[in-house]
């Protein structure tokens, strides 16, 4: 049987992502075994090492078997397979490079385990509604070839406030051995160091347990908390975070540039895209991609060919509305 140092060795191997060292250790185990006599297990090692061959890593985004959730899990995780990639975004320059190190560290993820580091992982979103918070854990999952689990809150913070810590805790265990993204949309929900008065200690029971279970977590998994309130947050979370992104709403270039991309999917004729971008200067991607919905959807009902420059006028301006109304409500 092997022993314990080339135990280690194999180990230490598989920390060090050198495939090459443990296919070695392992041939050696194998004749090892075939000179003790124990010729079957030779040779189910042999064939083992064999078919790692043939079938090597390729990178450490080899896209995961699908899984879904069962059971109480099932309830509290939503899980998708995004394909989105970072191309399909409009960002600023400087949430750019965030993702583009972030994507990178968890490619080269055993490189970094090798020098005993850790990619970046637990990321703190903040910003108005429709800015792509939710957009980049699909671009992010996309990107990593890794499923994107989204915590349903509503089953979380159940009115028995009791039971939310244990299922918190089911939650971290499925972080721990289903690597992927992890959302936690509205996160204030959980992470607000306010309350009205009736819950007020068990949302802090419950931001308690969130605190303790993020600091012990060790997966390999990405986890995302969002917000349009970072406000609310109690200042205990910011420290347990390795980075903060801040969304905002987008400026004229961006405005432009998202236009464009919305309204690629059908023909338009001539727009007068500074003007569409001064007119849109109130608006958030969500919203500039339902204008240029409404746009599309109304040409194809009126039997029209392209997507004119009053048409998008016309749908941006309405969006306009809707967000004026949104705003004055109290
Ligand atoms: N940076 C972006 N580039 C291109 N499209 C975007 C971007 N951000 C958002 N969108 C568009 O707006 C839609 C809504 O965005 P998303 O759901 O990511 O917003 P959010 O910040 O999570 O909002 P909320 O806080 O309301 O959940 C997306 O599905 C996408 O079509």
């Amino acid at each position: 049987m092997a022993i314990a140092t080339q135990i280690k060795a194999l180990l230490k191997s598989h920390v060090d992502g050198d495939d090459a060292l443990f296919l070695s250790i392992a041939m050696q185990m194998a004749a090892q075994e075939a000179k003790q006599g124990h010729g079957k297990l030779a040779k189910e090692i042999r064939d083992l090492i064999d078919e790692a061959k043939s079938n090597p890593h390729k990178n450490d985004t080899t896209p995961i078997p699908l899984v879904k959730p069962k059971g109480e899990l099932g309830h509290l995780l939503n899980v998708t397979y995004p394909k989105l990639r970072l191309v399909d975004m409009v960002l600023s320059a400087n949430i750019e490079t965030k993702l583009q190190r972030l994507i990178k560290e968890h490619k080269q993820v055993q490189k970094l385990r090798s020098h005993g580091l850790a990619p970046r992982k637990k990321l703190l979103l903040i910003g108005p509604p429709g800015t792509g918070k939710t957009l980049t854990a699909s671009v992010l999952a996309g990107e990593l070839g890794l499923p994107l689990f989204i915590v349903r809150l509503e089953s979380l913070m159940t009115k028995y406030m009791g039971e939310t810590a244990g299922k918190l805790r089911l939650i971290f265990d499925a972080i721990q051995q289903t690597r992927g993204v992890y959302l936690f949309d509205e996160f204030d929900s959980i992470g607000s160091q306010r309350g009205n008065s009736n819950d007020v200690g068990e949302i802090r029971r419950v931001l308690n347990s969130f605190l303790q279970m993020i600091e012990q977590d060790t997966s390999d998994s990405l986890l995302l908390a969002a917000t349009n309130h970072s406000e609310l947050l109690d200042h205990a979370l910011f420290r347990r975070f390795d980075d903060l992104i801040e969304y905002d709403l987008p400026e004229k270039q961006e405005i432009i540039a998202a236009l464009k991309s919305k309204l690629a999917a059908f023909k338009t004729s001539k727009i007068f895209w500074t003007k569409a971008a001064e007119a849109a200067d109130t608006l958030s991607y969500g919203d500039i991609t339902r204008a240029c919905e409404d746009a599309i959807r109304n040409s194809i009902i009126s039997n029209k060919e392209c997507v004119s420059h009053s048409d998008l006028m016309f749908s941006i301006k309405e969006r306009c509305l809707v967000r004026q109304k949104q705003q004055s409500k109290p």
